[in-house]
């Protein structure tokens, strides 16, 4: 079992989402440092990207931000460098394929192996071209953590049967951002991946207070927050990371005490 599929083993997992180097470098090492000690079992770190087709705009903006900072791939290493002197949360990188193809798929799977980035979430590989960079993911233990969607359909076997790390579950049709409600399958969608595998599963997509949080848990292993996380940061700025734990400690509370009771 990986190590990230380990994480899911004792209790509902919170997965909080930022984009690196937003507003800053310094602003994003402390605010993983906060996401972690407000709770975080796994941290996602957006690399930026200028095509982010699976984005809704509160996350463009963050990239935007990004790039106003000057963000290159190397800038987010170097900032996961330097948060990896404060914390040891295990993180994952989300990703489109063009940045990891552009560095090298080497190259950066050595350097996750080096910095402790367990795994990629990369919408824009399918799993059909998963052998792109699987394999070699493998040798770097490096988890390649594959998206169901509602309309996976006939893939979501093949998809779960070959999964590792966790699976994301995405809750609903669309782009990143908050919503207020979710695709009514969703548990039935689970369910299914359940038949398939024991590769954990955590849902993300529009998620943003602690009682839909509570909900989600009641369906999968994990829940993911990134848009509502992102809005904090955009507000509250250099005061993002106290927001940060604070947000983080709520929703922790709400996944291990309302739900497991
Ligand atoms: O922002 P939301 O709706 O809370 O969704 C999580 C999400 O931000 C994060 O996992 C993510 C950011 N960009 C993505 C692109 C594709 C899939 C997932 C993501």
């Amino acid at each position: 079992m990986s190590n990230l599929a380990q994480i899911f083993k004792n209790q509902k997992v919170f997965i909080p989402f930022i984009v690196a180097d937003d507003p800053d470098f310094e602003t994003t090492v402390k605010n993983i440092t906060a996401l972690a000690k407000g709770g975080a079992d796994i941290v996602e770190l957006g690399i930026p990207f200028s095509d982010p087709v699976a984005d809704g705009a509160v996350i463009q903006q963050a990239d935007l931000r990004a790039f106003e900072a000057g963000v290159t791939t190397q800038t987010v290493f170097e900032i996961v460098a330097a948060a990896r002197k404060e914390t040891d949360v295990p993180l994952v990188f989300l990703t489109y394929l063009n940045i990891v193809f552009k560095y090298g798929y080497a190259r950066f799977l050595k350097k996750c192996q080096q910095l402790g980035v367990s795994g990629l979430v990369i919408p824009d590989l399918p799993y059909e071209n998963r052998d792109e960079i699987v394999p070699l993911a493998a040798k770097y233990d490096v988890d390649i953590i594959p998206l169901i969607t509602p309309t996976s359909g006939q893939r979501i076997q093949k998809i779960a049967k070959a999964a590792s790390g966790f699976i994301y579950v995405v809750s609903s049709v669309g782009i990143t951002g908050e919503r207020d409600s979710f695709f009514a399958g969703l548990s039935n969608l689970v369910a299914e991946i359940k038949e398939y595998t024991d590769v954990p599963t955590a849902i993300g997509f529009g998620i943003h207070t602690a009682q839909q949080a509570a909900e989600m848990a009641k369906i999968a292993d994990g829940v993911i927050i990134g848009s509502a996380i992102v809005d904090i940061v955009a507000k509250e700025k250099t005061n993002a990371p106290q927001a940060l734990e604070k947000y983080t400690q709520e929703i922790c509370t709400a996944l291990r005490t309302k739900v497991e009771q």
